[in-house]
Formats: structure tokens, C-alpha cells, sequence
């Protein structure tokens, strides 16, 4: 099932667009500790970026100074060329949806839909109708007379969308909205949270620490860490080419090894050489990351190293090997059904290093 909506989709605008949403050098320090620091970031109208994060990152207070729930301590947020700062919260015209969808337990579907536009002092007829819209665009319509506990938690949770895009709100902020429903759920709706967008042109910012999650929302990714912004891009490139070893560990980019400058190329601990071409002449090489499709087993003395499986793991991919190589190090490799071994097996392993992406700390 998937939202209908008038227009069709809206193309993604990308970083080269001017900016709809700027924040330059935003700062929001707790006194016990924590919050972000000089975060600079822009949103191109359309877009949706996504705020990808372990806990504690500071995810939820940057979305928190964005909607005026906080002040910053200092720094600059502007949306679409207007200073957001002075704006008291409620005359920001942004909504938020929480992990909690926070419903009024006691109004029908539709009262808390519209409590949105009775609260602007939208008359009653162009209420009902921008309610009944809303209701329709997340399929909800059927079940306006209920309440909010006679609801799934997916449907409760198409309630607090419906109730966040009925204002038609000039940013819609949410904070990890699926993260309390099971999986099947959750990737369902979104896609349909990715259609609702795109079809309706909203720009957007998401927070999750959830990676599959943000590729599939992301028109671009800021990975961040102790309240810095330390990656941004487009999630192909975040994912395929990550620059920090942070990002490639978080993302769980299987093979991160340590590399030392060795002449024109690099050398990990246990002496493999890494070719100068794979890191380009950058200086600030400290690591690579390998994906474990790139590195081949095999039981017959190739020249590979020598090792053994430890860990054996089904995956939608094919079957994830870690296995050991003499010395200690780990490697992970990823095979074809068809080609798996059995844990406790000796196996040579050939990590195509020509396939290795440079990491800086
Ligand atoms: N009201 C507060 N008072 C003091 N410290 C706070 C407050 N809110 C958050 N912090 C601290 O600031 C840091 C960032 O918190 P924040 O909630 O922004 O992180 P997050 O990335 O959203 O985490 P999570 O994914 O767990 O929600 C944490 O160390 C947190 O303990």
C-alpha cells in the first residue's frame, strides 16, 4: 500500500540547490555536559535530510533548536532566507513527529488531526476538508471516528504524520517516528513516509540511528558523533565511500583495518601492502575499509593468507564468514550460498585491497 497524492514525485534536489534551511555554526551545550557544537548544515527545499547517530550524539537537540523547543547558546538558523531564532515556537509553522506519537487520548482521529488548524483559527469547512485530505493521504480515512487507542501503533502513528502535514508546515521534524513498531511495520511505512514526502515536496528533517532506515529516507545523511556533524553526503556516497573510520565503523562497513604509510602505499599490521592508488596521495590515511564481498576464501593454497572460520552468518546477501588469519587480526568475507564453509574450517583468504576506501580518523 502506498499514500496517494495529487502531484507525482518530486525530484530530489541535491546539495547543489540553494539552501531552504541553513544552520551556521549552531551551539547548544547542556551544563552537565553534552549537546552540539558548530554544527553548519543546509537543506535544500524538497529535500529530506536525515541526522544518523549512536545515542547520545545530540541528534534529538539539534531537531529540538530547530523547531524552538531549545535555544542555541549560539549560531545562526535561517529557513528560506527568514532568521528561525527569534521566531517563537509556535509561529515557526514546523511540525514534529515523536517516537511516541503523543495523541490526545480522549479525540476522535479526526479532532486530533485538526486540532492543528483549529488552533491557527482555520475555519471549520476548510478544516474538515484539509482533514479529510490528510486522513486519505495516509489511508486513514475509515477510521476517522476513532480514537487513538483503538488504533494499531502504526496506524496511531499515520495519525501523528496526518496531524503534522496538515498544517502544511514549511518543515516537518521527526524523531526516530518508527522506532516503537515492529519491523515489518516499520520498513512499510517508510516507504510510504518516503512517497508522502517526496508527493508532497516537504522538506524534512529525520532523526535515527537506525542506518538501514536512513538510506532509504535520505535525500543526503549527516552522520554524527559527540555533537559534531563528521560526515555528510548523499547515502550512496556516505555508505559506498565513507571518509571516517567513525562513520565506516558505525555503519558497520564489516573489514575497517589499520594502515601505516609504507613508501607510495600502505601497510596494515599483518604486512599486507595496500597500493598508493587507493588512497590518492591523501596524507590523512589512517585506516581502510573493505567490503567483505571483496575478500575471497578458498581451501586450496592460492598464496592467500592462511586462517580459519570462527563465526558463520546467514545474511539476505549470501553468508558472512569472520574468520581468523594467522597472527590474530580478523577478517570478515562474504560468499554465495553455494560457496559457504563451516565454522572451524582452514580456509586462504584474498582481500582485494584494490577495492579498499581510505579512512581518516
Ligand atoms: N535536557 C538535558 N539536560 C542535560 N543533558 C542533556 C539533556 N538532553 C540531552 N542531554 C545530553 O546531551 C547529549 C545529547 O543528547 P540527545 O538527546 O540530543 O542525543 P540523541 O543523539 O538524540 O540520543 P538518542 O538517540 O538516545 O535519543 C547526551 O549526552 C545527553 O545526555
Amino acid at each position: 500500500m502506498t499514500f496517494t497524492h495529487q502531484s507525482g514525485t518530486v525530484p530530489a534536489t541535491t546539495e547543489a540547490s540553494a539552501p531552504y534551511l541553513r544552520l551556521r555554526a549552531v551551539t547548544k551545550q547542556y551544563p552537565t555536559g553534552g549537546g552540539v557544537a558548530g554544527v553548519d548544515l543546509t537543506v535544500a527545499k524538497g529535500d529530506m535530510l536525515v541526522l544518523l547517530g549512536p545515542s547520545g550524539c545530540g541528534k534529538t537537540t539539534l531537531l529540538r533548536t530547530l523547531a524552538g523547543l531549545l535555544q542555541p547558546d549560539s549560531g545562526a538558523i535561517e529557513l528560506d532566507g527568514q532568521d528561525l531564532v527569534s521566531v517563537p515556537t509556535f509561529r515557526r509553522n514546523i511540525s514534529m513527529v515523536f517516537q511516541t506519537w503523543a495523541l490526545f487520548p480522549t479525540m476522535t482521529v479526526r479532532d486530533n488531526v485538526a486540532f492543528g488548524l483549529k488552533m491557527r483559527h482555520v475555519g471549520k469547512q476548510d478544516r474538515a476538508e484539509r482533514v479529510a485530505r490528510a486522513l486519505e493521504l495516509v489511508g486513514l480515512t475509515e477510521f476517522a471516528d476513532r480514537l487513538p487507542r483503538q488504533l494499531s501503533g502504526g496506524q496511531q502513528q499515520r495519525v501523528a504524520v496526518a496531524r503534522a502535514i496538515v498544517v502544511e508546515p514549511r518543515l516537518i521534524l521527526m524523531d526516530e517516528p518508527l522506532s516503537s513498531l515492529d519491523h515489518r511495520i516499520r520498513v512499510q511505512l517508510r516507504a510510504q513516509l518516503k512517497d508522502l514526502q517526496r508527493g508532497l515536496g516537504l522538506t524534512g528533517v529525520y532523526v535515527t540511528h537506525d542506518h538501514t532506515e536512513a538510506l532509504a529516507l535520505g535525500d543526503r545523511i549527516a552522520v554524527m558523533d559527540a555533537g559534531r556533524i563528521v560526515e555528510l553526503g548523499r547515502p550512496v556516497d556516505v555508505f559506498a565511500r565513507p571518509t571516517r573510520r567513525y562513520t565506516a565503523e558505525f555503519l558497520g562497513l564489516a573489514n575497517v583495518v589499520d594502515v601505516s604509510a609504507d613508501g607510495d602505499g600502505y601497510r596494515t599490521a599483518a604486512g599486507a601492502r595496500i597500493p598508493g592508488d587507493v588512497t590518492a596521495g591523501r596524507s590523512d590515511v589512517v585506516a581502510v575499509a573493505l567490503r567483505p564481498d571483496c575478500v575471497r576464501l578458498s581451501q586450496t593454497d592460492d598464496g592467500g593468507t592462511p586462517g580459519v572460520v570462527r563465526v558463520v552468518e546467514y545474511q539476505p546477501g549470501g553468508v558472512l564468514h569472520d574468520v581468523e588469519l594467522t597472527g590474530g587480526a580478523r577478517l570478515q568475507a562474504l560468499t554465495p550460498v553455494g560457496l559457504s564453509y563451516s565454522i572451524d574450517t582452514p580456509v586462504f583468504v584474498t582481500p582485494e585491497w584494490s577495492k579498499a576506501v581510505p579512512l581518516a580518523d
